[in-house]
């Protein structure tokens, strides 16, 4: 039967031509209310939408037959991805479709208000000759700050370099490699790179951290005189509080291309001659569109052919045979990938999985992309595939390995874990297959983690325990299950403890202080 998939916003025409050239259906049902979209849904296979249409769990519903959605462009925070996973659905965007636009989207705004280029034109067309009154600045040595040095930050920070700025900026999931790469000095906070910079450029994804993350404080915090540029989404400059800056002339001129709520034909800064507004142009160009036009084609048609989607943003289905090979691991990579984490505190740079004994043949990509869902999934970026896992990862600056054996000792099956110096291992149990830790930080263990569990390696001596088990006891938390493991050459010892009850940072510092530990985690699963 003939796969339908249903168009809503408009799409280059190649794309279109090359689904039907390769025997899709596709109709278009353009800027559809949402009425018309829930009702109209039902038979297709495939959506391929821009930001407007809203994908939400009750659209998901009626969409009987849905396989895949595509964005064609980058964002996709107008799907809800949690809903679509659920439903078996993959959402895969084109990531890199646009970006270059937006960065020469952003340097055209920067140039623009340093050069104070709207104003002069539109004088122009009004007949005046004002030189005196659009004296501008180079960009030449002054300070740029960028927040957010993702894709589009990366090309923004590599253009501004060409154009002799100084580079600083704030991304607390950029690497210290890519960031020295891109010649940006990182700051951990905001405030050093407020007090510096001449040029604050925002590439962040809206998320509940990013919106309303520049207000009032922030823009007080600012150089006088500086200038600010917003091409990436609404609601991360607060406006009402920009408009009172920009209208005390603390803030020089601002650039806004993205906007809370589009079309937006009023805003505070709609009043102000040194704000630029530009109705999100940044994807706008012939090159941009065309290649989300068939960048997306490409990916929906492979989803829809049972084939890999390289830019899938949640789990595609693995195959059946796939699925129980290494399917029931699944769980447990993610609760790996998690306590890793929380034992390094950072995003690793390396990490290796290994898998052992009857997994040594099974394809391990599928479970490395479970150890990283879990480890960086506070990241927000949509869930890892076995198709993107190794591109994401090392966009995000971790090495990926990955090893078979075929001794996996006394256990018919293992998966092991390497994040930078944290090594976790665990086998599945019975035929609920619950996951069992096996070992932790080279201590050989067995023991199915709990909700909340606590670490702690030290000294191997007599009465530890009973000190702990007190401290806790007093504090009104419930031993339920432990596990000791020891290293003998070292005169070590780790224990494992499943607790009930709260486990404050105060209780976690009298343990600290009573007895001589070497390290001590506090583990929420
Ligand atoms: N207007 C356009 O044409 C256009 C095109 C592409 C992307 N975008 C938007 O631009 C933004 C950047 O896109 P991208 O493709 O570079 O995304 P990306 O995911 O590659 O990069 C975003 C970066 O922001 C960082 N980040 C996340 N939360 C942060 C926080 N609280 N503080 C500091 N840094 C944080 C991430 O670590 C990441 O490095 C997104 O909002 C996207 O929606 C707009
Ligand atoms: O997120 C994106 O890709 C940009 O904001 C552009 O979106 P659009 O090209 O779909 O308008």
């Amino acid at each position: 039967m003939t796969k339908k998939i249903l168009v809503t916003e408009d799409l280059v025409q190649e794309g279109i031509d090359s689904l039907t050239e390769h025997g899709y259906e596709v109709d278009m049902l353009i800027d559809p209310t949402v009425e018309e979209l829930a009702s109209a849904i039902a038979p297709y296979d495939a959506l391929i939408v821009h930001p407007n249409t809203v994908v939400d769990s009750s659209l998901l519903d009626a969409a009987e037959n849905l396989k895949i959605i595509g964005r064609a462009g980058v964002t996709v925070d107008n799907i809800d991805i949690e809903a679509a996973s659920e439903r078996g659905v993959i959402v895969c965007n084109a990531p890199n479709s646009n970006v270059i636009s937006a960065a020469e989207h952003t340097m055209a705004l920067l140039l623009a208000a340093a050069r104070h280029i709207p104003e002069a034109s539109a004088s122009m067309h009004e007949g005046q000759w004002r030189r005196a009154d659009f004296m501008g600045s180079e960009l030449f040595g002054k300070t740029l700050a960028i927040f957010g040095l993702g894709r589009v930050g990366g090309l923004v920070a590599e253009r501004a370099a060409a154009f002799g700025m100084n580079l600083i900026g704030h991304d607390p999931y950029c690497s210290p490699e890519r960031a020295l790469h891109l010649g940006v000095t990182l700051y951990d906070d905001m405030a050093p790179v407020l007090a510096q910079a001449d040029f604050i450029t925002v590439h962040l994804p809206r998320t509940v951290s990013t919106l309303g993350m520049f207000g009032a404080d922030e823009f007080a915090a600012m150089k006088d005189g500086v200038v600010l540029v917003n091409a990436a989404r609404g609601g991360i400059f607060n406006m009402d509080a920009l408009a009172d800056f920009v209208a005390a002339g603390k803030i020089a001129a601002v650039a806004v291309d993205s906007f809370e709520a589009e079309p937006c034909t009023d805003s505070p800064l709609h009043e102000f001659e040194n704000a630029i507004l530009t109705p999100h142009l940044s994807p706008m160009t012939h090159e941009a569109q065309r290649r989300a036009s068939t960048q997306i084609a490409e990916y929906v048609e492979a989803g829809l052919e049972g084939g890999m989607v390289a830019t899938a943003v949640n789990l595609s289905p693995l195959p059946p045979e796939v699925f129980d090979a290494i399917g029931p691991y699944v769980h447990a990579c993610k609760m790996m990938g998690s306590m890793a984490s929380q034992i390094l505190g950072h995003t690793p740079k390396s990490l290796k999985v290994e898998l052992a004994g009857g997994l040594a043949d099974a394809d391990p990509a599928p479970l490395l992309a479970a150890v990283l869902d879990g480890g960086l999934s506070y990241r927000r970026l949509g869930a890892f595939s076995a198709a993107n896992a190794e591109s994401v990862a090392s966009q995000h600056g971790i090495s990926v390995t990955t090893a078979s054996v075929r001794d996996a000792g006394e256990y018919a099956s293992s998966v092991r874990i390497v994040a930078d110096e944290v090594e976790v291992a665990a086998t599945l149990f019975g035929t609920e297959h619950t996951p069992r830790i096996i070992s932790l930080m080279g201590y050989k263990i067995d023991i199915a983690p709990a909700t909340t569990s606590l670490v702690f390696e030290y000294v191997d001596a007599p009465g530890r325990i009973g000190v702990i088990g007190t401290i806790l006891g007093d504090a009104a938390a419930n031993i339920t299950t432990m596990q000791i493991g020891t290293k003998p050459e070292e005169s070590c010892a780790l224990v494992y403890m499943n607790v009930e009850g709260d486990v404050s940072e105060a209780v976690l510092d009298r343990l600290r202080g009573a007895i001589d530990l070497r390290n001590l985690w506090k583990i929420t699963l």
